[in-house]
C-alpha cells in the first residue's frame, strides 16, 4: 500500500512539476516576447514613461483636449524628429510627422532638447495651446525628437509623413482597425467599418457595386430635395445675424443619408427632436467618451460605473429602428417581386424608374443566396448611417467656413456657380457636378486642413518597418491625417486656404499619400464619391442663395477631435441672401 501511496504523491508531484515548468516556460517566453517588443518600441524616440501607467497622465484629458493632445504632442516632437513613439501604458503608439524647424528650437541631437521659450513661440501657432501641451512641456521637461506613446501597457506609434503614411496604408497586410473600434462593434457590429480578414474581404467586394456612380446617379434627387429643404430653412436665418448653421447641414445629411442607405425619410430637418435623430447624436458622444476613459473600457466597470444604461438605451431605437425598416422593405420587396412584370411595366408607361437605395440592393443580395442575414443587413445599413452624415456634414462646414474666412475666393465660387446655373433653384445633375471644379477643390481643400476623420489607426499584424525604426505586431499605428496634410513640403505654407492646390497640375506634384482625407489603398473610403457629390450639391445650394461671414477667426477656433473633427463651439455664420 505504502509503495502504491508513494506513486500517487509521486505522480501527483510530477504533474505539479510539469504544470509548473510548463507555466514557467510560458511566462518566460510572454516576457522575452514582450521585452523584444519594448527594446524595438524604446529605439523610437518619446516622452519618459512610468512603469504600468506609461504616458497614460499626459493623455487622461478631457475628451475636447484629446486632439490637440495628438497633434500638438505630435507637432513638438515633429520639430526634431519625423517619427515619434508613445507610451500608451505599455501600449506604444507611434506618430510620424515631418521634421520642420521652429525658431527658438533647440536642437542638440537627434534627440532634442526643448527649451520651453522654444514652446512658449510655438503656442501662437493655434495647435497648441492645451494643458497636455503645457503638462508635457513643464513635466516632462526634456522630449525626443520622435514620440512614441504608451498607453498604459499599450504602444502606439504616431506617423505622418506621406512615405511612412505608405507603409500601412498601402499594404494588404495592415489593414485590421485597432482595438479603439471596438466601442463601435455594439452599433454597428462588424459591418464594413469594423470588420476584419475574410469578412471585410467578402463585404467589401459585395458592397463595392452598390457605389457604382450608376447607382449614385439616382441618389442626386434625393440630394437636391433635402439641400431644398436646407435652405428653405435657412432663409429665415438669412438676414445678416450671428447664428449656428452646424444643425442645419447636420440634421440634412441625416435625412440625405436616411433616404439613400434606407430608403426612409426621417425629416430630420422638420423633427430634430425625434427619439432616433437623438439617439444618433447620443450613441456618438458616448462612444467617444468611452475610447477616452481607460477606465470606462473594460465592459464590467462601464456596467458599473459608465453610461451603459444610456447607451443601451440608445442602442434599442437604432437597432429597432434599422431592423423595423429591414422588416417592412424585405415584405415590400417580396410583394415587388411577385408583381415585378407588372410593376416593370407599369413604370416604363409612365416613365419612372424606382429608385433603390443601399438597403434594397442589400436585399436583392441576400435573396439571391449570397448569405446576408438581417442581422448582416443591419450592420451594413448602421455603418452607412454612422459613416455617411456627420463626416459630410463636418466637411461642408468646414467648406463654408473656409470660404466665410476668405471672400475673395467665395465671391470667385459665386461666379462659377453663376456661370453653371441659370436659376439658383435648379436642380443639379451630373453634368453640373462635373463642372463645379472650383466649388470642388474649395471642398478638396477644407478637408485638407480639417479633414473629417482625423486620425486612422490600425492594429498590426506583422512587424512594419518605417524609415529604418522596426515596429512590432500588436503596436497600434495611427496615422494623424492633421499633420499629414500639413507637411511644408508638400504643401507650402500649409495654414494658408488656397484651393487651387488641387489644380490637376498641383495635385501631379504631389506624393500619392500626401492627402488621404479619405483613407487610401484597400481600405479606403467606400463612400467618398456618394460624400463629393452630396457636398457639392449641398454647399452650392447655399452658395447659390446666400454669401457667408464667418464669425469666428482661424486664431480662435477650438477643434474638437472626436470620432469627427468639428469646431467646438459650432459654425457661426452671417448668412447675406444674395441678390
Ligand atoms: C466627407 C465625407 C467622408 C469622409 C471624410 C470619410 C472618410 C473615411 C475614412 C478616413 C475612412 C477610413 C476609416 C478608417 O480606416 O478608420 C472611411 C471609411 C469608410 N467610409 Fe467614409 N468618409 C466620408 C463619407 C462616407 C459616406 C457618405 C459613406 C457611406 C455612404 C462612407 C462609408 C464608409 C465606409 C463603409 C467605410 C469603411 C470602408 C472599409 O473599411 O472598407 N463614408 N471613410
Amino acid at each position: 500500500m505504502t509503495w502504491q501511496l508513494k506513486m500517487v504523491e509521486l505522480g501527483s508531484s510530477l504533474v505539479t512539476y510539469s504544470v509548473l515548468t510548463l507555466l514557467t516556460v510560458m511566462l518566460a517566453n510572454w516576457f522575452y516576447k514582450r521585452r523584444q517588443k519594448v527594446l524595438l518600441i524604446e529605439q523610437i524616440p518619446g516622452p519618459k514613461a512610468l512603469p504600468i501607467l506609461g504616458n497614460a497622465l499626459e493623455v487622461n484629458v478631457e475628451p475636447r483636449d484629446l486632439f490637440q493632445v495628438i497633434s500638438g504632442g505630435s507637432y513638438i516632437w515633429s520639430q526634431i524628429t519625423p517619427l515619434m513613439r508613445v507610451w500608451a501604458g505599455p501600449f506604444p503608439l507611434i506618430q510620424l510627422f515631418k521634421c520642420s524647424v521652429v525658431e527658438g528650437l533647440d536642437v542638440t541631437s537627434n534627440i532634442g532638447k526643448l527649451r520651453l521659450s522654444a514652446c512658449a513661440r510655438a503656442m501662437p501657432l493655434g495647435i497648441l495651446n492645451t494643458k497636455f501641451f503645457q503638462r508635457v512641456v513643464g513635466g516632462l521637461g526634456i522630449v525626443g525628437g520622435v514620440l512614441r506613446v504608451w498607453l498604459g501597457v499599450r504602444p502606439m506609434v504616431l506617423i505622418s509623413l506621406p512615405n511612412q503614411v505608405e507603409v500601412i496604408l498601402s499594404s494588404n497586410k495592415h489593414l485590421d482597425k485597432s482595438r479603439d473600434y471596438t466601442f463601435l462593434h455594439p452599433w454597428l457590429g462588424t459591418g464594413l467599418l469594423t470588420s476584419t480578414g475574410s469578412k471585410w474581404h467578402s463585404r467589401r467586394k459585395m458592397l463595392t457595386p452598390a457605389f457604382h456612380f450608376k447607382i449614385l446617379e439616382d441618389f442626386l434627387e434625393v440630394f437636391n430635395s433635402q439641400s431644398t429643404k436646407m435652405v428653405e430653412k435657412l432663409a429665415k436665418k438669412a438676414d445678416g445675424q450671428r447664428f449656428d448653421i452646424f444643425p442645419y447641414i447636420t440634421l440634412c445629411t441625416l435625412d440625405v443619408i436616411c433616404e439613400t442607405a434606407m430608403g426612409v425619410n426621417i425629416k430630420a430637418q422638420d423633427n430634430s427632436d425625434s427619439d432616433y435623430v437623438k439617439a444618433v447624436y447620443r450613441i456618438g458622444a458616448l462612444v467617444q467618451q468611452r475610447q477616452a476613459r481607460p477606465w470606462l473600457q473594460s465592459d464590467l466597470l462601464y456596467r458599473l460605473i459608465g453610461s451603459s444604461k444610456e447607451h443601451d438605451a440608445c442602442l434599442k431605437i437604432l437597432h429597432g429602428f434599422s431592423y423595423g425598416t429591414i422588416r417592412s422593405r424585405r415584405i415590400e420587396f417580396q410583394k415587388e417581386k411577385t408583381n415585378k412584370l407588372a410593376k416593370h411595366m407599369d413604370d416604363e408607361i409612365i416613365g419612372k424608374k424606382r429608385r433603390l437605395a443601399f438597403l434594397d440592393l442589400l436585399l436583392e443580395y441576400s435573396e439571391e443566396g449570397r448569405g446576408l442575414s438581417d442581422e448582416d443587413i443591419r450592420e451594413e445599413v448602421d455603418t452607412f448611417m454612422f459613416e455617411g452624415h456627420d463626416t459630410t456634414a463636418a466637411a461642408i462646414n468646414w467648406s463654408l467656413y473656409l470660404l466665410g474666412c476668405h471672400p475673395e475666393i467665395q465671391a470667385r465660387v459665386h461666379e462659377e456657380l453663376d456661370m453653371i446655373f441659370s436659376s439658383p433653384d435648379q436642380p443639379v445633375t451630373m453634368a453640373e457636378l462635373r463642372e463645379m471644379k472650383l466649388t470642388e477643390n474649395c471642398i478638396k481643400e477644407a478637408l485638407r486642413l480639417f479633414s473629417s476623420v482625423p486620425f486612422l489607426a490600425r492594429e498590426l499584424q506583422e512587424e512594419a518597418v518605417i524609415d529604418n525604426y522596426r515596429i512590432p505586431e500588436g503596436t497600434t499605428v495611427m496615422v494623424v491625417t492633421y499633420r499629414l496634410h500639413r507637411d511644408p513640403d508638400q504643401f507650402p505654407d500649409p495654414e494658408r486656404f488656397d484651393p487651387d492646390r488641387f489644380l490637376p497640375e498641383n495635385v501631379s506634384k504631389r506624393h500619392p499619400y500626401a492627402y488621404v482625407p479619405f483613407s487610401a489603398g484597400p481600405r479606403n473610403c467606400i463612400g467618398q464619391k456618394f460624400a463629393l457629390m452630396e457636398e457639392k450639391i449641398l454647399l452650392s445650394s447655399i452658395l447659390r442663395k446666400y454669401r457667408a461671414e464667418s464669425c469666428t477667426r482661424r486664431e480662435d477656433l477650438r477643434l474638437l477631435g472626436e470620432l469627427i473633427l468639428r469646431p467646438e463651439n459650432g459654425n457661426t455664420v452671417k448668412l447675406f441672401p444674395r441678390v
